[in-house]
């Protein structure tokens, strides 16, 4: 909850932002640089195990190349031997100890294909007749030697391909076809390939051009083709066998992801299979993503700390300005603190206040002006006079000065709005009122409490008879003409005058006041009553001399 008010400063939110940002792009960057890394290294990868794959098939190639040589000059050996019996050969392959050597067995086959010497056990001459067999068929119709699709001997009963060589007489005809097995199993040929095998869990295999499995590392799959293979080819041993060379990613039948290659032998058409699964093919890379994860989190960390102070420093103006605002409000400070001069953005915003302040001010003070204020003369009006009046008398009080009032009436005011309109009843009211302010001291208040009802505050009276002399004045100067409507006016004024005696409440002197305007009407208008009156019960009629 704490965490969550905090958030809501502009300031945290920067931070957040900020170093969310920076975790992104960090994150982004980090990713990226995997990524390339990650492609670039496939490339180094698969095109180092392409390398070792053309490698382990040219050894191959050669393997296969060395033993057909072998085979023909084996074949050539009999002829030159005129060798043209089965003892005969039987003996010449028996005295050859490097045939034994390079290869799993090796047989002679008559002209019809009838074994008539075998190497690995002689005892089975007479029991096999390969007259039938593709490889026998091909190798006389060709006259000369051929590499044979693999099959399961039934010699040996083992996976094995055969390499044939004709052995034929000075006519031309054909006297034997030598036939030497691999056993696809053995170690000293495909069984290398298992040497070369990349990582703990890669391995390379071997097919042959129609899709038979020659060499597997699961010895169950061997011959077996790989159409015919429960969830049929995989995609990119299709590609192989249509012909493409390189490496690809992709998935094995065991459903591993991994780098899988292909190379293809040219003197038989067989290819040579490499698969790296890509966990063990990008281990490094996998434990650099891994360990990249924590450096990550710590640029971004630092980074983020760093935007906070960047953000801390950058806002410390606005702390200040709020600041400042605050001292304002407390009454510590004039708003004029906000008048800064700098010239970015917070200073900007502190002119703006400053210049919407003053304006409020300003309006303020109108406002109670126009509150205190009547409309149309000018004075203050009843509610201002009030409160003064009430100011007046608690000062009187307590430094025992005198105060009096003055209650004023226009005589006979509505004869001058009937006779001369109601805009020159106005005029008459704004005159009098203008002559009336300037008559009296500029310390006296004066104001206008309703129609031409005026009232004037006296403080600081040396003596009561003052006021009377105040009531004399007054009624003089409304005495010269009015000009309220282009024509002379005969204006006059009746006066009542109340002292302020201690104790006395506004009320109970504006009441006094008034009694003595009252009187002073009732003595025949145009002059003024004071009260109380210095003959207690018997007002004098006060009027202005002419
Ligand atoms: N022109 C104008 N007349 C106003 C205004 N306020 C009030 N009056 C008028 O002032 C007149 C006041 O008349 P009163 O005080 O009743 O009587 P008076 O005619 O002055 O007679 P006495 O006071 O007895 O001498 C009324 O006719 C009001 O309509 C104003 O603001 N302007």
């Amino acid at each position: 909850m704490r965490l969550l008010l905090r958030l809501t400063t502009l300031k945290a939110r920067m931070t957040v932002v900020v170093t969310a940002l920076v975790f992104l792009a960090s994150v982004l960057l980090a990713l990226a640089g995997l990524h390339l890394a990650e492609r670039q290294m496939a490339q180094l990868v698969g095109d180092r195990e392409f390398a070792l794959l053309s490698s382990a098939a040219a050894h191959l190639e050669q393997n296969l190349a060395a033993k057909r040589i072998l085979l023909r000059s084996a074949a050539e050996g009999a002829r030159a031997a005129r060798i043209g019996t089965g003892e005969a050969m039987q003996a010449y392959l028996e005295s050859h100890a490097t045939l034994r050597e390079q290869y799993f067995n090796v047989a002679a086959l008559d002209s019809q294909g009838e074994l008539v010497a075998n190497l690995s056990d002689r005892r089975q001459v007479g029991t096999l007749s390969a007259g039938d067999r593709p490889y026998f068929r091909e190798t006389v119709r060709l006259r000369e030697g051929i590499v044979s699709q693999p099959f399961l001997s039934k010699l040996s009963g083992k996976p094995v391909v055969l390499l044939t060589e004709p052995v034929h007489d000075d006519a031309g005809r054909l006297l034997f076809v030598l036939a030497a097995g691999i056993d696809l199993h053995q170690h000293s040929f495909f069984g290398r390939l298992d040497t070369l095998k990349p990582g703990r869990h890669g391995y390379l295999f071997m097919l042959a051009a129609d899709g038979t499995i020659l060499y597997h590392p699961d010895t169950r799959r061997i011959l077996r083709r790989v159409q015919d293979e429960p969830g049929g080819v995989m995609q990119t041993t299709r590609q192989a066998l249509d012909g493409f060379e390189g490496w690809r990613q992709g998935r094995t039948k065991a459903g591993v992801e991994a780098l899988i290659g292909y190379k293809r032998l040219h003197s038989t058409g067989w290819i040579v299979g490499i698969v790296y699964p890509i966990d063990e093919a990008f281990a490094p890379l996998i434990a650099m993503r891994e360990s990249a994860v924590l450096p990550t989190a710590a640029v971004a960390l630092l980074a983020g700390s760093l935007g906070w102070l960047a953000i801390y420093l950058l806002l410390r103006p606005l702390a200040t300005l709020q600041a400042q605002v605050a001292r304002v409000e407390r009454g510590e400070a004039d708003i004029d603190i906000f008048d800064l001069s700098r010239p970015d953005e917070v200073g900007t915003l502190g002119r703006a206040f400053h210049s919407l302040t003053r304006q409020r001010a300003l309006a303020d003070a109108e406002m109670a002006r126009l509150a205190s204020t009547d409309a149309l003369t000018g004075l203050f009006n009843r509610r201002k006079f009030e409160g003064e009046l009430d100011m007046a008398l608690l000062r009187a009080a307590r430094s025992g000065s005198q105060a009096g009032v003055a209650y004023l009436d226009i005589d006979h005011f509505k004869l001058i709005n009937d006779n001369h309109g109601h805009g020159a009843g106005d005029r008459v009211l704004v005159e009098f009122a203008h002559r009336l302010r300037a008559t009296v001291r500029a310390t006296d208040t004066v104001a206008r409490l309703a129609g031409d009802e005026f009232v004037v505050l006296f403080e600081g009276l040396a003596a009561p008879d003052e006021l009377a002399g105040l009531g004399h004045k007054i009624v003089e100067a409304m005495r010269p003409p009015f000009l309220a409507d282009g024509t002379p006016l005969a204006v006059t004024t009746s006066v009542g005058l109340a002292v302020a005696t201690p104790g006395i409440t506004r009320e109970a002197l504006l009441r006094q006041a008034d009694e003595a305007l009252y009187a002073a009407k009732a003595g025949g208008r145009d002059g003024f009553r004071l009260r109380p009156d210095a003959h207690a019960g018997d007002d004098t009629q006060h009027t202005a001399l002419h």
